[in-house]
């Protein structure tokens, strides 16, 4: 499937190895993440080579052609909230994952759109687990 995965930039870089640990297990099961620069670790600098806009459009682009969204969100990001509610707009499946004790907003805890889980995880096993279970439920339904 073609995967968006939203996380943090200029929200803080702290969960990056997450981030890493994603898009390496999606790739390994044949996924394709249009958002892998995500998972960069020289993300901020690349993306200083380019205008604010040209990231946005490139990025909505990329939402465009997903046909799910994975985001991680244990930091409070303001771009992860607008691809979110984005991807909500478009109507696609949507994953949130977090580690816990994180400070995950009601717009997201509570929010009432079909196709949106939270879930909790506390390692990368555990989250493995969860996404592998989200992306295999659209092979059953089609
Ligand atoms: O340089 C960037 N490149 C980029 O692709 N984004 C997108 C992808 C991430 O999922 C999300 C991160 O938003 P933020 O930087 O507000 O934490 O926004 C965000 C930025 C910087 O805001």
């Amino acid at each position: 499937m073609k995967v968006f995965l939203s996380g943090s930039i200029r929200g803080g870089r702290q969960m990056l190895p997450t981030y890493q640990f994603i898009c390496r297990s999606l790739r390994n099961k044949g996924h394709e993440v249009l958002s892998w620069h995500v998972a960069d670790s020289e993300v901020e600098g690349k993306e200083s080579l380019l205008t604010e806009t040209q990231i946005y459009e490139r990025d909505m682009s990329f939402l465009q052609e997903s046909e799910c969204m994975i985001a991680e969100v244990s930091m409070p990001s303001i771009g992860v909230g607008y691809e979110v509610c984005s991807a909500i707009k478009k109507g696609i499946p949507i994953m949130c994952v977090h580690m816990p004790d994180s400070n995950v907003s009601a717009m997201l805890l509570g929010n009432t759109y079909t196709d949106i889980s939270v879930r909790e995880y506390g390692d990368n096993s555990e989250l493995e687990l969860i996404l592998n279970g989200f992306l295999s439920s659209f092979k059953s339904k089609n």
